[in-house]
Parts: C-alpha cells; sequence; structure tokens
C-alpha cells in the first residue's frame, strides 16, 4: 500500500477523513507492532480448570490460542523497531531534565481546557490504571542520578543531584531491555477488580456478586489510608536530597478514587439487575457476569464518550462510534459478512466482530504509556462546590492535600455528590507548554520536609531510560513527517523560543513529551498533540479487536440480553446518574459528561 502523509487531515471532507484516519491506521498495524518476546520465550500456559466464559482476574485465557497473552506480569510490546529501543545512554541526562521541567514544563498561570471537565483528567488517568504500571518498586541497585542546574533553588538547601531508581527490566542478550506491566494488558477493569487473587478475593463481599463497600456506601479505606480497590499502587522514588533515600510516594489522588468509587457502586447496581433476572444464580455466576457487564460499559465510555469530548472534532465523533458501533444501521447488520476485514470492521464495529491482531499478539507499548503523560491536566488547586446551587463551600485542596492519603480527606470531608459534581463543573489544565503544576515538580515526602519529586524532570527521565524515541525520531517512525527546525513544531512563536532556549537547533533532541506540548496546529477541538494522536490510532482500536469479551464473545450468551441492552442504553450520565442519583439532572445538562457541565441558576 502506499501511503501518502496528509499533515492536516483534519480539514478534509469527513467521509474523505475517515478513510485516510482507516488507511493511516493499516499503515500503522503494518510498521509500528513490535514482540518484544522472541519465538519460545513466551511462557506457556494452559486454560484446563479456568471458565472461559468470563474474565479471569489475571488475564490468562482471553486468548485462547495463547492463554498468556496480556496477562499479568507479561511485556509492553513497541511500537517502534526493537532495535531504536536500546535506551538513552551517552545522552540520558542532555538536556539536563531538570532544566527541562523547571524552564519548559512548569506553570506559571493555570490555563484550562476549557472544552473539557475534571472528570475527563481523572478518567484518564483511572484507564491507565487498567492497562498499565510499571510497578512502584523500581530497581534499589541500578539508580539513575544528574547534577541539579547551577541555578536550581534546591542548591541553597545543599542539594546538588537528583537521583532515582531505574526501572526494573529483563536483560538480554544482544537485543534492548524489556519492561513488564504488573496489571494486565487487557481492558479489563482490572483497576477495581485488582490483576491478582489475593487482592482481589479483600474486594469481595461473596454475596450476590457484590463488591465490598463501607457503611457510607463508599470504599473501604485500607491502614495505610488507601481506598481499598484493585490498583492503587505506591510509587516509590529514590531520591538523595540530602541523603534522604526511599523517598515514598504513590499516586493515588481524590479523581481518581472517586472514579473508583463509582464504577464499584455500577458493578453493585449491575449485580442487583442480574439477580433480579436470574434469581437462581450463585455468587460467582452474578460477580462474572456483572464484571464483563461493567468493564464493557466503561469501555464504551472511553471510546465514544470520553474520546470525542478531548478530540472534538466531527470525524472523531464519526470515527469513534464506527469503531463501537459501526457504520450500518441495525436493520442492515444482519447482511452477511463478505467483507475485507477493514470493511468488516467499519460496517459492523470492532464489537461483537472477528479479532484480528494484525499479526503481532496483544500488549501495551511502552510508546503507548509514554503518550499519556498528562500531569498538565492537574489543577492547583480544587475547591468543592455545592452541587445544588453550584456555590463554592469553604474546602479547598492543593495537590499535597488532595493527592495521595488526602484524596480520602476530599472524599469523605465532603458530600460525595459535591465532589463529583466539582469534577463535572471544573476545567483541568491545558496540555501546552508552560502549564505543568509547579506542585507536582516538588512532591514533599510525608515527615520529610527536604525530600523533593519532580515529575516534570521524571516524565522527560523515564522516556530516555526506557528507549522511547525522541520527538522528531517518534514521528517519523510512526508515518509523520519529522520537523526540519523548531519552527515546524509550533506556529507559536513562543514556544518555539521556549524549545530553542534549551535544545538550540537541535531539532532531534526534542524530548517526546517537551515535543507534544509544544506541537500546533493540533486538529480542530485536539485536546493533544498529532502525534500523541498517531499512536492513539494504533492503540484504540486495538484493544478492541484483540479482545475475546469484545469481539467472538460480545454475545447476549456470554453476557445476557439484559447485559447486552444494559451497556447499549448508557452513558456516562446514567451511570453518574444511577450512582449519585442527586446529579442526574447536572450530568444531563450537557450532551456528553466529559464536556462542563452547567451550573444549576
Ligand atoms: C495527583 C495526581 C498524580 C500523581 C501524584 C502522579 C504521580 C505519578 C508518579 C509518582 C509516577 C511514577 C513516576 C516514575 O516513573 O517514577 C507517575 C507516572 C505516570 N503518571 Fe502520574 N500522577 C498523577 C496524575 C496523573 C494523571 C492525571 C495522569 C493522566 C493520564 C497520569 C499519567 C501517568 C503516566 C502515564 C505515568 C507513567 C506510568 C508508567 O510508567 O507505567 N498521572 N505519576
Amino acid at each position: 500500500m502506499v501511503y501518502i502523509i496528509i499533515p492536516n487531515w483534519w480539514t478534509l471532507p469527513l467521509y474523505i477523513a475517515l478513510i485516510y484516519l482507516g488507511a493511516t491506521r493499516t499503515q500503522l498495524e503494518a510498521n509500528n507492532l513490535y514482540d518484544t518476546y522472541v519465538p519460545g520465550e513466551f511462557p506457556v500456559s494452559t486454560c484446563d480448570g479456568i471458565n472461559t466464559a468470563a474474565r479471569t482476574i489475571n488475564g490468562v485465557c482471553n486468548d485462547l490460542d495463547t492463554p498468556g497473552m496480556g496477562s499479568v506480569g507479561t511485556r509492553f510490546i513497541r511500537f517502534v523497531p526493537i532495535n531504536e529501543t536500546w535506551g538513552e545512554t551517552d545522552t540520558l541526562y542532555t538536556p539536563n531534565p531538570r532544566t527541562i521541567s523547571q524552564e519548559l514544563f512548569k506553570r506559571q498561570t493555570f490555563t484550562p481546557a476549557t472544552s473539557i471537565n475534571l472528570l475527563a483528567a481523572a478518567w484518564i488517568q483511572f484507564q491507565t490504571h487498567d492497562w498499565f504500571s510499571h510497578g512502584a518498586v523500581n530497581d534499589p541497585d541500578n539508580l539513575m542520578s544528574f547534577e541539579l542546574p547551577a541555578n536550581d533553588p534546591l542548591r541553597a538547601s545543599g542539594q546538588t543531584n537528583m537521583t532515582l531508581r531505574r526501572t526494573l527490566k529483563e536483560t538480554h542478550v544482544g537485543r534492548p531491555a524489556t519492561y513488564n506491566n504488573i496489571n494486565t494488558h487487557w481492558w479489563d477493569l482490572s483497576q477495581v477488580y485488582g490483576s491478582d487473587e489475593a487482592r482481589h478475593a479483600t474486594l469481595r463481599s461473596y454475596v450476590d456478586g457484590k463488591m465490598k463497600v463501607a457503611d457510607d456506601g463508599l470504599l473501604p479505606v485500607g491502614p495505610n489510608g488507601l481506598d481499598i480497590t484493585g490498583f492503587n499502587d505506591n510509587w516509590y522514588l529514590v531520591c538523595d536530597m540530602l541523603n534522604e533515600i526511599n523517598l515514598m510516594l504513590h499516586n493515588r489522588w481524590a479523581g481518581l478514587s472517586m472514579l473508583h468509587n463509582i464504577w464499584t457502586k455500577e458493578h453493585n447496581l449491575v449485580c442487583d439487575m442480574l439477580k433480579a433476572n436470574n434469581p437462581t444464580w450463585n455468587d460467582t455466576q452474578i460477580f462474572d457476569h456483572a464484571r464483563l457487564i461493567t468493564t464493557a460499559l466503561n469501555a464504551k465510555v472511553h471510546t465514544v464518550e470520553w474520546t470525542p469530548a478531548l478530540l472534538q472534532d466531527e470525524i472523531l465523533e464519526v470515527g469513534m462510534n464506527v469503531n463501537w458501533n459501526g457504520l450500518a444501521p441495525e436493520w442492515l447488520k444482519d447482511i452477511p459478512d463478505i467483507f475485507t476485514e477493514q470493511v468488516a470492521q467499519a460496517w459492523y464495529g470492532i464489537i461483537g466482530g472477528k479479532p484480528d491482531f494484525a499479526g503481532v499478539q496483544f500488549a501495551h507499548s511502552e510508546e503507548f504509556v509514554s503518550i499519556y503523560r498528562f500531569h498538565s491536566l492537574l489543577r492547583d488547586n480544587i475547591t468543592i462546590r455545592n452541587h445544588v446551587d453550584g456555590s463554592n463551600t469553604a474546602n479547598t485542596y492543593n495537590i499535597s492535600e488532595y493527592a495521595f492519603t488526602g484524596a480520602q480527606n476530599v472524599i469523605r470531608g465532603n458530600n460525595f455528590s459535591d465532589v463529583v459534581f466539582t469534577f463535572g463543573v471544573d476545567n483541568p489544565g491545558a496540555l501546552i507548554l508552560g502549564n505543568y503544576p509547579a506542585q507536582m515538580m516538588s512532591l514533599n515526602k510525608p515527615g520529610a520536609p527536604n525530600g523533593l519529586m519532580d515529575m516534570g524532570a521524571i516524565d522527560v527521565l523515564r522516556d530516555r531510560e526506557r528507549g522511547v524515541p525522541r520527538y522528531n525520531e517518534f514521528r517519523r517512525l510512526f508515518s509523520l513527517t519529522p520537523a526540519k527546525t523548531m519552527d515546524d513544531i509550533s506556529d507559536n512563536k513562543d514556544s518555539v523560543a521556549a524549545l530553542r532556549a534549551i535544545y538550540g537547533d537541535d531539532v532531534e533532541s526534542v524530548d517526546l513529551l517537551a515535543g507534544d506540548l509544544a506541537e500546533s496546529p493540533r486538529a480542530t477541538g485536539f485536546a493533544f498533540s498529532n502525534t500523541q494522536f498517531q499512536a492513539f490510532i494504533l492503540a484504540a482500536s486495538r484493544r478492541l479487536m484483540t479482545d475475546r469479551f469484545f469481539t467472538t464473545d460480545y454475545t447476549a450468551a456470554v453476557y445476557t440480553q439484559p447485559g447486552l441492552d444494559w451497556i447499549k442504553n448508557s452513558d456516562f450520565r446514567a451511570v453518574i446518574g444511577r450512582t449519585v442519583p442527586e446529579l442526574n439532572a447536572s450530568a444531563h445538562s450537557v450532551d456528553n459528561a466529559f464536556k462542563p457541565w452547567v451550573v444549576p441558576s
């Protein structure tokens, strides 16, 4: 196939643009899927004794031919050729990650993303916790350390370096290191249900399929002050600030807690529906079906609501709907499938169709992790509003207060409906240069005043460490035109000047995150760059097309007909209306729950 790059594809007429995006997906499937297992290396397992009509906790037996595919602990694949992924050595600290963080990323004044609400920010992190995590522990015997810039204010306290643990990895002879996903790769709501049996068992009530909730209807809290749920990983950083070792932090915040609560409540409501329809079912039967239904609804919300809210363009709205529902009206869907694979996917939709692996087994990729480094979405402060009239309450939280164990102060120190309402109304930060929250660059270790974590610097360093190509090479490898000069990256003169101040005229050295945040023009209404979108095109369809429970087994026999109807008839506004009934009207004040809700007058 001859593929012609159309830089501003979003200016094409709707159906031409859709065909172009379809061709782009085919191009990426052919050029951007690289397994990290060599033949004979993938762990062999069987499905003997496993109920293959339900999602398993550790993700095995989704694919019946390769039972271990996508399961917990398996490797990330790559979206770029393996030989490009060695990880940086000589250039690992160049330019200095802390300089990039402070000079390019740091927020001076908050620039909101006005087309979306804060729910959308929490949502994407909630999804990434379903899809991937490199784990919190990292490698205590393998550190990265770089000098702080000469003018860094931290030097005043005697600190000279920033040091953190390298990511845990597997090394191989003659080929780059590989990294494992500590969660299941499948889109299976594992952040709610857990990726291992021991944790999962602590979450189940074992009555009528339901998940445990505390007496106040919210998730129980563990001794560490975090929700007891499927994934609330603790992230450990090691910084040698003033010889402080073992800085322990995690990435829980009020937004995540809120969504864990909403989806646990939704699961329990699905259980009620199933029990009413199947009075003789036992706990396991109800749970297994409720998980399938809740998970598919979550995936549908992401596909046809979250994505079109982030990428507000008619092309995307139609395209994502085609991904889920197909182009054909219901009455024409029964015609026999005589189409080629791509046409069938467009006609019938991916859901309920045939699995398609494009020749490489399913797993998320390292490059996919990198495109979701969205910390600039976070607000510096959240003031909780009264959901009845939209007025501000007296409760304002900065990041240190709404994150970590502070999440519970927000969730339980306010009416839950006021918290969700606030997230529905307020905007997150825009994904642009100069809008990364300063507090994320100086997160203090509880009880250790001089411990500091600079997430901006870490975002840059992790990509270099894991061999994710820098911006221009990333574009080249993803069938995009590379920039010839800094001026090609952005049509905003200030952004170009800021890039030049760090990278000079060396366009090849621009880091992926820096280029992504600087990039313009963007497609109309897009909250993120076209470079990120290119990786998104590949990943978004693939996690649906490869999953048996979204394809061959998306049937009434596996889900139940009332289950399929539940998914079909629900959107996120309905989920909010069911789980937080006081917010039904507010959630329905907009046509998409991720757009800023109308404040009652
Ligand atoms: C207050 C909220 C948050 C905190 C405290 C936080 C903190 C962290 C920490 C500590 C890490 C690990 C750093 C390392 O590699 O050593 C991390 C990684 C990451 N964060 Fe956040 N984060 C927050 C919100 C978000 C949001 C809203 C997103 C949006 C998608 C996000 C996306 C990511 C991604 C993609 C990674 C890389 C994960 C991986 O390497 O597997 N985070 N964050």
